[in-house]
Parts: C-alpha cells; sequence; structure tokens
C-alpha cells in the first residue's frame, strides 16, 4: 500500500486525480492523508469526488473516506472496464479534470469509451475544453490511443452545467519525444460569452489581449455569442499553432475581475510563450508527464518548471519507479526526462 502525504509539494487535487490514475494502470493501491492540508477549504471538494467516483466506476475501485470534506482516502483498484459512461460534477467543477482522471486507465483498456462529462468546460483553475481538444489530446494522440472531444454545451463558474462528449480508441502507449514546436503555423482566438445583457465586456477584454499582443490583430479573435442558457459566463482562448504542438492560453470571466485585467493577463501569457522557444507551455507540462511515464518515458522541453510538474513527478515515481529529471536547455528553457 502507497502512503501518499497530501500536503506536500503543490499539495492539491492534481495529487488525488494522478494517483487513482496510476493505481488504476499499475494495480497499486494507495493511501492518502492530509488532503489539500494546505488549501483555504481542506479536504475533498465536490470536483474531487466526481473524479474519484467515476476512478472506482471505470476500474472496479473500492474507495474508503469518500465523501465532502475527506481529508483521508483509501484506495483499492479493481480491473478498468471500458464502455459507456456519464459523469456529472454537479457545480462548475472542471469536466477536463475528470477527465484527466480516467482517460489514461481507459485508453490503455482493451476496448473502445464513450464518456460524458457534465459540469464546467471554461472554469478557471483548469484546463478549459479548448486547452484539452487543441493542445493535450494532438500531443497525447502521437503517443498512440485514438481520443475525440466535442464539447455540447459551456458550463462557466458558477453554474456550470457545461457537457463534453469524449470517444476513446485505446492502443498501447509509445515513447515520443517533443523537444521541437516547429515553425508558427497560425494564431487565433475567440471570445465567447453568455447572458451578459448589453455591454462592451467582450470587446474590452480582446482590446487588452491585443495590446499585450502587437502584432495580432482584432480580425484573428472574433466575439462569439452563445445560446442565454449556457450561462451567464466569458472566456477568452488564444490560440498558437505550431508545427508540433499548439499552445492555448484561456482568460476565464470571474466577478470581480475586470475585462482589461482578463485579456490582458492572457495576452502577457501568450505572448511569453511565443517568445520561448519551448515545446509545452506552463499547464501542458505536468498533463504530458504521466502519460509519458507509462508510456516507458519521454522527453520535453518546457517553459519554467511548476510546482505541479515537480508534483506530478513525485507522484509518479511512487507507482513506477521512474525518475523525472529536470535540466536548464538554454533557449529551449527546460528539458524534462522521463527515464
Ligand atoms: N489555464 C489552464 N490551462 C490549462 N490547464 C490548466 C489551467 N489552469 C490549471 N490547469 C491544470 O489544472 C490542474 C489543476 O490542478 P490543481 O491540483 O491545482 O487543481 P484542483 O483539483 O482544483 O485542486 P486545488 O483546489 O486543491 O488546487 C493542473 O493539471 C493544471 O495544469
Amino acid at each position: 500500500m502507497i502512503t501518499i502525504d497530501g500536503s506536500e509539494g503543490e499539495g492539491g487535487g492534481q495529487v488525488l486525480r494522478n494517483a487513482c490514475a496510476l493505481s488504476l494502470v499499475t494495480g497499486e493501491p494507495f493511501t492518502i492523508e492530509k488532503i489539500r492540508a494546505k488549501r483555504d477549504q481542506p479536504g475533498l471538494m465536490r470536483q474531487h469526488l466526481t473524479s474519484i467516483e467515476a476512478a472506482c466506476t471505470i476500474g472496479g475501485a473500492e474507495c474508503e473516506g469518500l465523501e465532502l470534506g475527506s481529508s483521508r482516502i483509501v484506495f483499492r483498484p479493481g480491473s478498468v472496464t471500458p464502455g459507456d459512461y456519464r459523469f456529472a460534477v454537479g457545480t462548475a467543477g472542471s469536466t477536463a479534470l475528470v477527465l484527466q482522471t480516467v482517460l489514461i486507465p481507459l485508453a490503455l483498456a482493451d476496448k473502445p469509451s464513450h464518456l460524458v462529462i457534465e459540469g464546467g468546460t471554461h472554469a478557471g483553475m483548469s484546463p478549459s475544453f479548448d486547452f484539452i481538444e487543441k493542445c493535450f489530446l494532438p500531443v497525447f494522440q502521437r503517443m498512440g490511443p485514438r481520443v475525440s472531444a466535442r464539447i455540447k454545451r459551456h458550463g462557466f463558474f458558477p453554474r456550470g452545467g457545461g457537457r463534453i462528449e469524449i470517444d476513446i480508441e485505446p492502443a498501447p502507449l509509445q515513447r515520443i519525444e517533443c523537444t521541437q514546436r516547429g515553425e508558427l503555423q497560425a494564431r487565433s482566438g475567440m471570445v465567447v460569452f453568455s447572458s451578459l445583457g448589453a455591454n462592451k465586456i467582450p470587446s474590452r477584454i480582446r482590446v487588452a489581449a491585443l495590446k499585450a499582443l502587437p502584432d495580432w490583430t482584432e480580425d484573428m479573435i472574433p466575439i462569439r455569442e452563445l445560446p442565454a442558457d449556457q450561462g451567464p459566463g466569458i472566456a477568452l482562448s488564444l490560440e498558437a499553432a505550431y508545427e508540433n504542438v499548439t499552445e492555448i492560453v484561456t482568460g476565464f470571466g470571474k466577478i470581480g475581475l475586470s475585462a482589461e485585467r482578463i485579456g490582458k493577463t492572457a495576452g502577457k501569457r501568450m505572448a511569453g510563450y511565443q517568445a520561448s522557444n519551448a515545446f509545452a507551455g506552463p499547464y501542458l507540462q505536468d498533463q504530458l508527464l504521466l502519460p509519458m511515464a507509462l508510456a516507458g518515458g519521454g522527453i520535453f522541453t518546457t517553459v519554467k518548471i511548476s510546482q505541479h510538474t515537480r508534483t506530478a513527478a513525485d507522484i509518479i515515481a511512487m507507482f513506477t519507479g521512474r525518475t523525472t529529471y529536470f535540466e536548464e536547455a538554454g533557449d529551449q528553457g527546460h528539458c524534462v526526462r522521463i527515464v
């Protein structure tokens, strides 16, 4: 039984999701204590419960301590059964983070799966649907499995109500090298919003983003109004497509956060990525580590190493014995090597 101190490293929900995925793939049971101990609201929240419940459902796993606010769980994996599943977070908790928990076990199963996940699709502090579809999945698919993702409804904070559908065709994970992002091929973006009334928030967000991206133009970032029942909410998505990877930066609307701040922050993040020569942006890096480790190793370049990535490397080592090395890589930022 592996024992994890959930307060160590980044100390958030990602530790739980990675541990569940790794446990289902390796068959190793685990206990995690002090779950999210340093967070303002420690213990399991709704979105973490949904992710662990999803892992139990697809993996025939048993879990003790599975309740809201719980600070300790014991997870015993069973065998993964591919099939048709529907998971609903019930809040604006991220659909992408539920997917992060079950994708790899199902991608390594012996038959295809179809998933419907309901909750947030564009809610802060998590991958947006656009990020999953255009940034993460294309790189993941290069490792073997075929995965298609569709958004049926947007879900914003705090209401949620979004819906995504995922089809997974399993295949063994192959080692890949992600050190060159290649030439820039296209830049684009989109502001999506719903139920904001007649105001200038969408165009103010766009103007602020463009100020941080002087060589981008307004026509690259159209504004799209969604049906009123998908709101209220707003998100900006910026996309830079290189030959080998597409970076997606998302700006999430939030009560109390000005349109200028949302646009400027997202624009600056995209400008930062474009100025670097790295393959993976700040969020792809921790999400790439797990499939690479399960593919038997891998290598990628990235911008500054995040605490999420260092923590993911520690959890991966506990379940697989694989070591992750972080090295400086000159104009390519940092190199991450899993062996
Ligand atoms: N803007 C973003 N774009 C893409 N991915 C993101 C973005 N923001 C966060 N992520 C990803 O979402 C995950 C967040 O994990 P984290 O543990 O911080 O969240 P959590 O489960 O909500 O837990 P907690 O509330 O404890 O922080 C990480 O894998 C991170 O890479």
